[in-house]
């Protein structure tokens, strides 16, 4: 199956990250438009990315995970496939890029989002903004389709590479040390809403909970002794009045550390690569509680651009192009909830402040491209 036919271009499609002190501001500004943020957590988050000299690593891990996309369709005979690169929130913006590939030919776009569950913040939020990228260049005379392919937080290479990352950090730490599975926080209400609406909600946190249960299972196996985990959450904002996921991983390490654990591995399966999240909220905060405590910590690496998730990924790229094309390919699954969506439902991680259209979704209408 060397061939992604009917799809002409693969994009990775990301949420961007300032290059540099000057752009921190502008960059929170992107972030938050509309969302409600207080000052005092951008001032808060720009100290974060100012602390790194005002650059974001996601953009250079994206670059990463490019090359290493790039190297793996070649292998398989796709060497004529473009791979794209646009982001939500800063350059390379997502329309500027799309308008260059329509440029150079391209139609048929499928899409893979650097993150791997659903939600708001984590799907839908990346299904809008590619909706008002096709929109601006449909008023452009410009036409294009786009899919995505589905939720990648239950495929096998995924779960895999955060197993064996979780069994190499409890490899440095005393024997009963435990698991704590990190994600990003959100609002309680959003995880209420997020999936599809005929599962019931809470996608997220089931999605999170299913992810982690099949990652102990695999890392217990290699490390030769049954692991105990929790999830906690990390980088909350919004008003204090709001009641976003619990708890938070500072809290949750001084509550292990009273119950006598011996050590933590803190493992951010919520996060693809080593975002500022990981490397501030993580490696900085969460590291320094648990130096305050004297609780031995090991952070577990994320996936990144390892060779075994990299082909997963281009495994979900050829078994969503055999889907377009009609055929029923087989759907590789770890854990218990079965393979995702690739079309969205109706209000799949409904939008609870101003709803817009969302691309990939069952009733998203491309627009008509002015002057045809
Ligand atoms: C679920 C989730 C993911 C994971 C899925 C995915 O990967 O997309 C994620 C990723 C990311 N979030 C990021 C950065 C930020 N997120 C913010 C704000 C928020 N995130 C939220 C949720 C999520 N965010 C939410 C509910 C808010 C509140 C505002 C709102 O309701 O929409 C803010 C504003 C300041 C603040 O409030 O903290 C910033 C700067 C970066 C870049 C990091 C880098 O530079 O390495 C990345 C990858
Ligand atoms: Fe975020």
């Amino acid at each position: 199956m060397s061939d992604a036919k009917p799809y002409d271009a693969v994009l990775l499609l990301s949420f961007g990250g300032p290059e540099g002190p000057d752009d921190v501001m502008p960059f929170l500004e992107n972030v938050t438009r509309g969302r409600g943020i207080p000052r005092e957590r951008l001032e808060d988050v720009a100290e974060h990315y100012l602390h790194f000299g005002g650059k974001s690593p996601i953009n250079d891990q994206n670059k990463e995970l490019l090359a290493a996309l790039r190297g793996e369709l070649d292998a398989r005979g796709l060497a004529d496939l473009p791979l794209l690169w646009g982001n939500r929130n800063w350059e390379p913006y997502v329309t500027d890029v799309l308008r260059e590939a329509h440029e150079g030919g391209v139609r048929r776009v499928l899409t893979v989002f650097t993150s791997a569950y659903s939600s708001y913040s984590s799907c839908r939020q990346y299904r809008e903004d590619l909706a008002e990228a096709l929109g601006t260049l449909a008023e452009e005379g410009r036409g294009l389709e786009v899919d995505k392919i589905r939720h990648y937080f239950n495929h096998p290479a995924f779960a895999d590479v955060n197993a064996a990352a979780v069994a190499e950090a409890v490899a440095q730490l005393p024997e009963g040390a435990r698991v704590v599975f990190v994600t990003h926080s959100i609002p309680d209400a959003m995880n209420d809403v997020s999936g599809p609406p005929a599962a019931g909600g809470g996608a997220y946190v089931r999605q999170h909970l299913d992810v982690a249960a099949e990652v102990a299972r695999r890392a217990s196996e290699r490390v030769g002794r049954e692991l105990s985990w929790d999830l906690a959450y990390c980088s909350r904002s919004g008003p204090p009045t709001q009641p976003w996921l619990e708890p938070d991983v500072n809290d949750h390490l001084r509550a292990l550390h009273a119950d006598g654990v011996p050590g933590v591995v803190v493992a951010p399966v919520g996060f693809v690569s080593d975002h500022m999240e990981v490397k501030f909220d993580l490696d900085t905060e969460a590291a320094e509680t648990a130096g305050e405590i004297g609780l031995p910590f090991a952070r577990a690496a994320t996936v990144g651009a390892t060779a075994q998730f990299v082909a997963g990924l281009v495994d979900l790229v050829q078994e969503r192009a055999a889907q377009a094309r009609g055929e029923d390919p087989e759907l590789p699954v770890a854990g218990g909830l079965g393979p995702s969506h690739t079309v969205c439902p109706v209000d799949c991680c409904r939008n609870l402040r101003a709803p817009r259209p969302a691309a990939t979704g069952e009733d998203w209408q491309a627009p008509v491209p002015a002057g045809s």
